[in-house]
């Protein structure tokens, strides 16, 4: 595990930015991960930036999101797809049906699952993976006590998950409780993972994701066994380590 420490918010996505363009430039077909959360909106800022100085393209990049809430369609500006849409697929040149995020108004949701499994094994790999980190060490949307072989699956949302992402709805109520998740096993055969954490809420879970017993329960501790994880953390997130 490698971990780079940065000053702050801003040069966490920046770093992220410079990782990211390097495995678009090494690829002729890069695949890229994705996460949703405040975490990587910098990130995507970045990524805006350089593809309008015409520093990169994503003409052939292909990309699959983590995880979607089940019951949200790509209109509902709470939905992950709007959200990718709206932070950075609307402002680069990558085509969108090169983009994927699970469906949330799938008619079957086990399907969905299935279908979406398949569709990143038939990209062969995902080159890197972008991941935030869940307070309670959630991974996508794979809450504690997920087998660490799930692949891409329905969960049900714990209710701190909910609380914590309750800031982006009119309540709590709205707050779906089920999503659509990549599996823990899907995320690690990711060949590259780029973990970013910032601000002080996140110390106790990246000091328990770096230093505590891989668990189940706390699901990122299994990214200590992968064999290329960079964490990228600024100093607030930073002070337990
Ligand atoms: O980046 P945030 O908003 O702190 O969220 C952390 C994690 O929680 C989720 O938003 C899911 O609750 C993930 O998508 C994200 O990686």
């Amino acid at each position: 595990m490698r971990i780079i420490n940065v000053k702050d918010y801003h040069d966490m996505s920046e770093k992220a930015s410079s990782l990211l363009l390097d495995v678009i430039e090494n690829n002729e077909h890069p695949v890229l991960g994705l996460a949703t959360g405040s975490t990587p909106e910098g990130l995507y800022e970045q990524l805006i930036a350089k593809n309008k100085e015409k520093v990169v393209s994503f003409q052939n990049t292909t990309t699959f999101n983590l995880d979607e809430y089940v019951g949200l369609d790509a209109n509902d500006s709470n939905s992950y797809r709007y959200f990718m849409n709206e932070k950075l697929f609307n402002h680069i040149d990558i085509p969108l049906e090169n983009t994927h995020v699970p469906n949330g108004v799938a008619e079957n949701s086990e399907v969905e699952c299935k279908e979406y499994e398949q569709a990143i094994q038939n990209a062969d790999r995902v080159d890197v993976q972008v991941l935030g980190l869940g307070l309670n060490g959630h991974i996508g949307f794979n809450e504690p006590g997920t087998s660490f072989s799930s692949r891409t699956h329905v969960v049900e949302l714990d209710e701190s998950t909910r609380k914590a992402n309750a800031r982006f709805f009119e309540s709590l109520e709205e707050v779906p409780t089920q999503a659509i998740t990549m599996g823990i096993d899907t995320i690690m055969e990711s060949k590259e993972i780029v973990l970013l954490v910032s601000g002080e809420n996140k110390a106790e879970a990246l000091k328990q994701l770096v230093h505590g017993e891989i668990t189940e329960d706390f699901p990122a501790s299994i990214l200590q066994k992968h064999k290329n994880v960079t964490i990228i953390a600024d100093k607030a997130a930073s002070t337990k380590l």
